[in-house]
């Protein structure tokens, strides 16, 4: 155990002590933090995390709350998403992405083609997903109470081809947001049924958001790789990984610095979940130019002017400020 670690216990037993005391151990909880500016940096005392929860964050990066979502929305989820596959509705903006190896081979109809969904927020039967109180609750844990919905997705992982092209590669959503800070960023991740090795769960390596951000693109993958879908370069291989098997409506809230992927899914049903990414409103948009972001910037804006036929005046952060809905609070700055 750490040193840091230790600290953060004594001041986390503070703030257990007694709940009449609450007041007054933060209090006590903030001079030691006055001598140590970096305890408790990534989450907010909101009551609603317990102080092992804080602490299970600020350490792991990630946090798991179980059947945080009920059967019946996630089955509401499901048949919009089918509605959707089949054309049955249109939604503006939405991105609707099928799998490398399904795109470049035969013509497949409907859900079968599908692998991901994205920027889903002009649905407004999905975006009560972005809404529901149980998950903006623990979001104000990490963002504070002005609460932006800036990227929602509904992932449909197909059975693999045997391309391996199923797999997520090991990624830091970071490398996506020209936003910050960091830490008022948060995923919600919600599985949609049964999620467990064998149809590519979660993967992440605890504790990998104390690090930056580092440098990410395609992987070297023989069976070829889904548009966008950039990996981190080098991450230290031996790093302790956690699977993530999660039962349906399990949540996962995770800091877009954590390192994390997904396997192949190696059953024959599609694995479904539901996520959106929240930025605190009072975050404020960065120029990536010179970064290791410049390259996934130049990308998207390439596929934005030939979606929505504009030109180069469109900027990275015009993308996500476009996408991006309040969802409690006031839209300070973002
Ligand atoms: C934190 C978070 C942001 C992390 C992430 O989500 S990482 C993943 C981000 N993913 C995305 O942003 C989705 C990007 N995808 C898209 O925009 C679209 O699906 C596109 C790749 C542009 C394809 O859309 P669209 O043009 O409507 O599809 P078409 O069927 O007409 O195909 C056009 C050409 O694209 C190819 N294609 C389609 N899907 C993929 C794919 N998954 N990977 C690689 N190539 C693909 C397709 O084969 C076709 O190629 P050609 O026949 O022109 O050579
Ligand atoms: N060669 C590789 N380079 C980069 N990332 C990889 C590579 N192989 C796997 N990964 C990533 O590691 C994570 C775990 O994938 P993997 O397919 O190894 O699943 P797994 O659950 O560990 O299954 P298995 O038990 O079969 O190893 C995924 O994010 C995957 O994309
Ligand atoms: O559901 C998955 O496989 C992970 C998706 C993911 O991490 C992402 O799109 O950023
Ligand atoms: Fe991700
Ligand atoms: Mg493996």
């Amino acid at each position: 155990m750490s040193r840091a670690t230790d600290r953060l216990k004594v001041v986390l037993n503070h703030l257990d002590r007694s709940h009449g005391a609450v007041r007054a151990s933060f209090t006590s909880a903030q001079n030691v933090s006055y001598h140590h500016p970096q305890v408790l940096q990534y989450t907010l005392d909101t009551g609603v995390l317990t102080p092992e929860q804080r602490l299970a964050y600020e350490e792991n990066g990630f946090i798991l709350i179980r059947k945080l979502v009920s059967d019946q929305d996630i089955d509401r989820f499901r048949k919009e998403f089918e509605r959707i596959c089949k054309r049955e509705v249109k939604v503006p903006g939405l991105v609707v992405m099928r799998d490398v190896t399904i795109a470049k081979s035969e013509y497949v109809e409907g859900e079968k083609a599908v692998t991901k969904l994205q920027d889903y927020q002009e649905d407004p039967e999905l975006f009560r997903y972005c809404i529901l109180p149980q998950i903006l609750k623990y979001v104000e844990s990490f963002t504070g109470p002005n609460i932006m919905a800036m990227h929602t997705m509904l992932i449909n992982k197909p059975p693999d081809t045997g391309k391996k092209t199923s797999r997520h590669p090991m990624h830091q959503d970071l490398h996506y947001f020209p936003f910050r800070p960091a830490d008022r960023i948060v995923c919600s991740w919600t599985a949609m049924e049964k999620v467990h090795r064998g149809n590519g769960c979660l993967v992440v390596l605890p504790g990998s958001h104390h690090g930056t951000l580092l440098e990410h693109d395609y992987p070297q993958w023989e069976g070829g790789v889904n548009k966008m879908y950039h990996g981190v370069r080098d991450y230290d291989p031996n790093h302790p990984r956690v699977h993530l098997e999660m039962e349906k409506g399990d949540t996962v809230f995770f800091h877009p610095l954590l390192i994390h992927g997904s396997g192949m899914n190696q059953t024959d049903g599609f694995r479904k979940a539901i996520s959106c990414h929240y930025a605190s409103s009072d975050c404020y948009y960065i120029d990536v130019k010179g970064t290791t972001q410049e390259i996934i910037s130049n990308e998207v804006k390439e596929l934005a002017a030939k979606k929505y036929g504009v030109d180069d005046s469109v900027t990275f952060q015009d993308t996500w400020a476009l996408r991006g809905r309040l969802v409690q609070g006031d839209r300070t700055s973002m």
